[in-house]
């Protein structure tokens, strides 16, 4: 059986992946879930906890671009029958135009029941969302991308944003995913842009490699999926072994597998302080890839690297900036509104000087690079058709195990 995946046992994976559930009840109201804009009716059936109110509540609060009166309006009302109750002040005199706008909201919602408004604040704050986004310094709605089914991509002001759009899938990486990102900094490339950012979408930067990828088995069988997914994986990385223009990886929550690889990749990593960075390919049966076998050990020490790529050490966002690993860890509370400033000022400098710097930089070890990522992806290859693979997938996914 060693180095041959049964056909059964993939459709054993199969199924079990299907049935793949979480140990607990999630909300689809968190905030997190924000990018998603039209909000289902099964969802909107769901009650939003105390602490997606709250993290709504603190959104708002960093929301910098005005939604205008009416959609204050509904929220002030939204938020008051939440935390108050039904409309308990007198009504305003007709002069004092505002108070009597606020008075209308509110006692308009009349007797609807605390938790529902509480829900229908956390939906309206859910579908501010990419106004949200474009007022952290990030592009407008108006110059998002076509095309892109799993990404969100924009370009204004000099930055090309490339953002992870699976939230409720923690931004894992399907093969359509891949091949989007490749696609999506082909564009980049050559852009007019002056810096390209990735990000995602949602609580989390993004989960790494989606499992569901190893039950998507060709008629060709497992080895054709080993062999293409290791010129999948090798072609991915390549992309940003050559990218040719500053990258940034603004790493808003935790980071998973080769999400968390290939920033040794990038030339900035700015993380917020809720980030993590976890590698656990031991215990998926796998090895690493993103070169991380060459850049990882550069940047902190074998002995670091090894406790993350060899025992799967996930570290902290200021052990990982203490490590190399990033380059400066912000507040989560004030970290888009910070990155993004900053983010804005580097992109006004001088595109041409920037790309000849990073080319000096990075071009003197690109072929070592590209040597490391063929190796790294064809370890790869058998690694996903041993036994100890399949059987650690499988035993996550049965045991409905998480990292
Ligand atoms: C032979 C074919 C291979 C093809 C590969 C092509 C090239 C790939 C090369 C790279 C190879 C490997 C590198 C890696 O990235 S290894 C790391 C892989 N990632 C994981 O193991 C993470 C698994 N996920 C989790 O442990 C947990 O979900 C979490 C990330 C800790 C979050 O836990 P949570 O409790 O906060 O949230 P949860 O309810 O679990 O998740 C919400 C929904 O998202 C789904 N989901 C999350 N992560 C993944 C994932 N990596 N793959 C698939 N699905 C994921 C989760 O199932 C939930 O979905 P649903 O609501 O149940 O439908």
């Amino acid at each position: 059986m060693a180095g041959h995946l049964p056909r059964g046992a993939m459709l054993v994976v199969a199924r079990l992946t299907r049935s793949w559930r979480p140990r607990y009840a999630r909300s689809p109201m968190q905030i997190s879930n924000f990018p998603v804009l039209q909000m289902h009716k099964s969802q909107t059936a769901m009650r939003a906890s105390q602490k997606d109110f709250e993290s709504a509540v603190n959104q708002m609060k960093l929301l910098t671009k005005d939604p205008g009166n009416e959609m204050k309006l509904k929220l002030y009302a939204l938020y008051k029958q939440a935390t108050e109750g039904p409309c308990n002040m007198p009504k305003p005199g007709m002069l004092d135009l505002i108070s009597k706008a606020k008075w209308d909201a509110w006692s308009a919602l009349g007797s609807l029941p605390k938790e529902t408004a509480k829900q229908n604040y956390v939906e309206l704050v859910s579908s501010l969302s990419s106004s949200a986004s474009s007022s952290q310094g990030k592009p407008d709605a108006d110059s998002k991308q076509p095309g892109y089914e799993t990404l969100v991509v924009t370009s204004e002001n000099g930055i090309t944003k490339i953002m992870l759009n699976r939230p409720t899938k923690k931004n894992a990486i399907t093969t359509q995913m891949y091949q989007e990102i490749m696609l999506a900094l082909e564009a980049a490339a050559k852009d007019d842009s002056a810096i390209t950012v990735l990000t995602g979408n949602g609580d989390y930067y993004c989960s790494g490699n989606d499992l569901n990828n190893f039950t998507d088995i060709p008629p060709g069988g497992v080895e054709e999926k080993a062999k293409n997914s290791a010129i999948l994986l090798r072609d991915f990385v390549g992309c940003f072994i050559d990218f040719p223009k500053p990258l940034i990886a603004v790493v808003n929550g935790p980071a998973v597998g080769i999400s968390v690889t290939l920033l040794g990749l990038f030339d900035i990593v700015y993380a917020s302080d809720r980030a993590t960075f976890h590698t656990p390919f031991s215990h998926l049966g796998q090895s690493p890839e993103g070169c991380s076998s060459y850049m990882f050990p550069k940047i902190m020490g074998s002995a670091k690297a090894a406790e993350m790529l060899i025992f799967g050490k996930k570290l902290t966002a200021r052990e990982a900036c203490a490590q190399g690993l990033v380059t400066e860890v912000f507040p989560d509370s004030t970290f888009q509104k910070e990155v993004w400033t900053r983010l804005k000022a580097y992109s006004k400098l001088p595109p041409n000087a920037m790309r000849i710097s990073k080319q000096l930089i990075r071009n003197v070890e690109k072929e070592k690079l590209h040597a490391i990522n063929s190796e790294e992806s064809s370890v790869l290859q058998g690694r996903w058709l041993s036994d100890e693979c399949t059987n650690a997938i499988m035993n996550f996914l049965s045991r409905k195990a998480k990292l």
